[in-house]
């Protein structure tokens, strides 16, 4: 044994010099890292889109039923005349009610009706799509009157079931209120209208110098405001920090109709309670965001992204705490995928591999500093040092923009990757960084001892996998199934919520709560806080017509 740990260094050092015999150790590094120059040079970059699921998937894994929900019977049921009241106020076309405006009308409703997964799915008839803020008051007041319940929609990108209605809630999309009304180049605020694409802002941000100081894979199609009201984390929260930093005013209506005008666009207000902070993350529940005001970062000039493989979660865990050591300044994400997802991906796409071999975990590092040739060597030194310490056993490093983007499709596309392949139980959690990993082994295991582990008929478990952002001790946890699938629950619920707050961990770290995890709040907030919410719930939205059945 001793022997062969005595061989372990040596071993790792012969493996680089066979990738060049006749280079001495650096220059065969060297190679090794630049190995996507070539790899890569006839590969298609491919970014992955967040699309909906193929249709042959549709309804196949549809959870429909809510059988620990009761629709609550205060709520009015829609009559003609509210949606008249609302055809007047916004014009036929953004008040879409099913069989009225269009003869496809029922398919018009559908993608506002099921969520991104199409795993949640509630029955409302008609979709409001406000144009400003004074008809997001107009219809909200009418509603509190009228006793009528919304769920206010963005881009329906979720992944708890938050957006989409339960029973027949009326939801109040607003795309429509999409504009980027103001920057500032000096100070880098900019303000923008709730519904405006998370991705528009940044390009928009790119032609000033400056960064949306938030990431994510559904970039394409999430728009602002529910960034804001999940409070999402997404690939760069270790750089950028978390929305509830970075957001300096909002815009919101009230249940009944009110304006908060809380645009501020300091970084300095300390007058009292920062009311705006209680939206952030209240995914609707105490009013509808409209506004955005935000402090964005200037954009780093150099951007250098580094794929590794590691043998075990330890070795990620030492280089994470080398590259947190040796980077620190530059680095701006540090992502953890397993081999399981990455099998996923492979499943669905022809790209070529980052790494010609296949290891238990990958990690992805990007750096984003104001010096291309600096930055890189930094990059590469940091590989350098880990591999010759044995913490990393073979690793690529992007040379250009598209190689940049392809090695960072292997990380964003999992998701995409596991919606194709059927149901997934999806798990988005905080622990602490030791035992991050422990989640997905015992899962697995536990999967595994009740029989479900098989991909089949009988046993329609496919995969246990884990990924997520290693650099905030944040762990998507996903069970990949052919189907949802009573028994397959059961093994995971309350296991996975009782084994996180067992190590006083947060059972929802980014996602939210939405429809999903509203029973199970209990397992990361204590009684007292979970009175306190209700207070503050029923303080903004006393008829609880917001966004119900959800989050409490
Ligand atoms: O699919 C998931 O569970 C995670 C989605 C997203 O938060 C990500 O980090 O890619
Ligand atoms: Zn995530």
């Amino acid at each position: 044994m001793a022997a062969r740990q005595q061989l372990a260094p040596v071993l790792r050092r012969l493996r680089l010099a066979r990738t060049s015999p006749n280079l001495g150790r650096q220059a065969a590094l060297q190679q090794s890292l630049s190995r996507p120059a070539r790899c890569f040079s006839n590969s298609t970059p491919q970014r992955f889109q967040r699309t909906p699921p193929a249709p042959a998937a549709q309804g196949k894994f549809t959870s429909d039923a809510y059988p620990d929900i009761k629709r609550d019977s205060r709520f009015a049921q829609l009559t003609e005349e509210h949606v008249a009241y609302f055809r007047e106020l916004l014009g036929s076309e953004s008040a879409v009610i099913d069989g009225v405006t269009r003869a496809d009308a029922a398919d018009d409703i559908e993608p506002f009706n099921s969520d991104w997964m199409r795993k949640y799915r509630g029955h409302c008839r008609l979709v409001l799509k406000p144009g400003s803020t004074d008809d997001v008051s107009k219809i909200l007041r009418y509603c509190n009157d009228k006793m009528l319940a919304v769920v206010p929609q963005g881009g329906n990108t979720g992944l708890v079931g938050g957006s989409v209605p339960v029973f027949d809630e009326i939801v109040i999309n607003m795309g429509r209120m999409n504009q980027i009304l103001e920057f500032d180049d000096v100070s880098g605020t900019l303000v923008a209208e709730a519904g405006c694409i998370l991705e528009v802002a940044d390009q928009f941000l790119a032609g000033k110098g400056y960064i949306f100081p938030l990431d994510l894979g559904a970039k394409g199609s999430c728009q602002i405001g529910g960034n804001v009201s999940t409070n999402a984390g997404g690939l760069r929260l270790l750089r950028y920090g978390s929305l509830h930093g970075t957001v300096l005013g909002i815009e919101a209506v009230l249940a009944d109709g009110t304006v908060v005008d809380d645009l501020c666009k300091l970084r300095k207000n300390n007058t009292g309670y920062d009311l705006k902070q209680l939206f952030i993350g209240a995914e609707g529940t105490i009013g509808i965001i409209t506004k955005v005001s935000i402090q964005c970062p200037q954009r780093s000039p150099a951007q250098n992204v580094a794929f590794f493989g590691l043998e075990s979660f330890d070795q990620v865990q030492l280089a994470f705490r080398e590259a947190k050591g040796q980077l620190s300044e530059i680095l701006s994400a540090f992502e953890l995928m397993d081999e399981g997802s990455q099998a996923l991906v492979r499943q669905v796409t022809n790209n070529k591999r980052p790494l010609e071999g296949q290891y238990p975990f990958y990690c992805l590092i990007e750096t984003s500093g104001s010096n291309a040739d600096h930055d890189s060597e930094k990059l590469q030194a940091f590989l350098e040092d880990v591999m010759e310490k044995g913490i990393v056993v073979d690793g690529t490093l992007a040379q250009d923009e598209t190689q940049i983007k392809s090695l960072w499709a292997w990380r964003e596309g999992i998701t995409e990757a596991l919606s194709h392949l059927g149901g997934t139980y999806k798990y988005d959690v905080s622990i602490p960084l030791k035992e991050l990993y422990q989640l997905v082994e015992d899962t697995r295991a536990r999967v595994d001892a009740a029989g479900l582990l098989g991909d089949t008929e009988e046993f329609p478990v496919r995969a246990v996998v884990g990924y997520g952002h290693m650099g905030d001790a944040n762990l998507h946890l996903n069970v990949s199934t052919r189907r949802f699938d009573e028994r397959v629950e059961k093994v995971l619920e309350p296991f996975v919520y009782e084994w996180i707050a067992a190590r006083q961990g947060s059972i929802s770290a980014e996602h939210g709560l939405g429809v999903m995890k509203k029973k199970f709040i209990g397992y990361s907030r204590n009684p007292t806080m979970v009175g306190l919410m209700k207070n503050i719930k029923t303080t903004f939205d006393p008829n609880g017509i917001l966004n119900p059945y959800k989050y409490l």
